[in-house]
């Protein structure tokens, strides 16, 4: 369950203070978050994930407040409960598929085992890649690794970052397909931030910052 109270924000360097509606997600329930370029759409995401610290207001994920964590808390909180999206994501070039996620476990100190990764790429239909360098993968196919390197920790939210805009159609359609089954599956909240319009028809819940 996510919950975001009376949250404010502003950039050290910058004049403007950015206030953000509340949003209460029980467990299970996804957000649309749309809104036009540099209203502060990312920037919401990011304090959400507890990579940015809000100026006033409180940010509550499974009943902790993550503005009362320590940053090691915080730290191991964000790589145990929390899955960032990007566009594109941060890859190393000279591993495989299957290296790339096992280097991801290392850092977020997860046991999962090797047969959960190969699980994951089976669903996400990219376990023929499994032992493919990373540097020879398309657009399309990258995406979905991103979206195993995000959920691989199976956390209790998912938050996308425009995860579609770079995608046609079909590879938009099963990107946002892929992300809701795997939120239904671990019973994470999916948080996804767009101004990529063809997402609405995929959303009950939104709101326009
Ligand atoms: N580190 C920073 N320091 C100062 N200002 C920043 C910083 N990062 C972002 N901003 C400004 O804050 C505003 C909101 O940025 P943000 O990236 O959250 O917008 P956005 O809605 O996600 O935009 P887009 O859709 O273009 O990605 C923008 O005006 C941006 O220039």
């Amino acid at each position: 369950m996510l919950q975001t109270e009376y949250l404010t924000f502003q950039y050290k360097k910058g004049n403007q203070i950015f206030k953000f509606p509340n949003i209460t997600l029980e467990k299970r329930e996804n957000l649309l978050i749309l809104g036009k370029s540099g209203i502060g759409k990312t920037t919401l995401l990011h304090l959400c994930a507890g990579l940015l610290t809000p100026l006033s207001g409180k940010i509550t994920i499974n009943k902790t407040d993550i503005n009362s964590l320590s940053n090691n808390e915080l730290n191991t909180f964000r790589g145990k409960n929390i899955g960032l999206v990007f566009q594109k994501n941060h890859l190393v070039q000279s591993l495989n598929v299957f290296e790339n996620l096992q280097t991801r476990l290392f850092f977020s100190k997860k046991n999962t085992t090797n047969k959960e990764i190969e699980d994951l790429l089976k669903q996400l239909d990219i376990y023929d890649l499994k032992n493919k360098k990373v540097n020879k993968l398309s657009e399309g196919q990258l995406q979905r690794l991103g979206i195993a390197l995000s959920i691989i920790h199976n956390p209790k939210v998912i938050l996308a970052d425009e995860p579609t805009s770079s995608l046609d159609d079909q590879n938009c359609n099963t990107v946002i397909k892929i992300l809701k089954e795997q939120a239904k599956l671990t019973s994470a909240n999916l948080i996804v931030i767009t101004h990529d319009h063809r997402l609405k028809s995929h959303f009950q819940n939104s709101i326009t910052l």
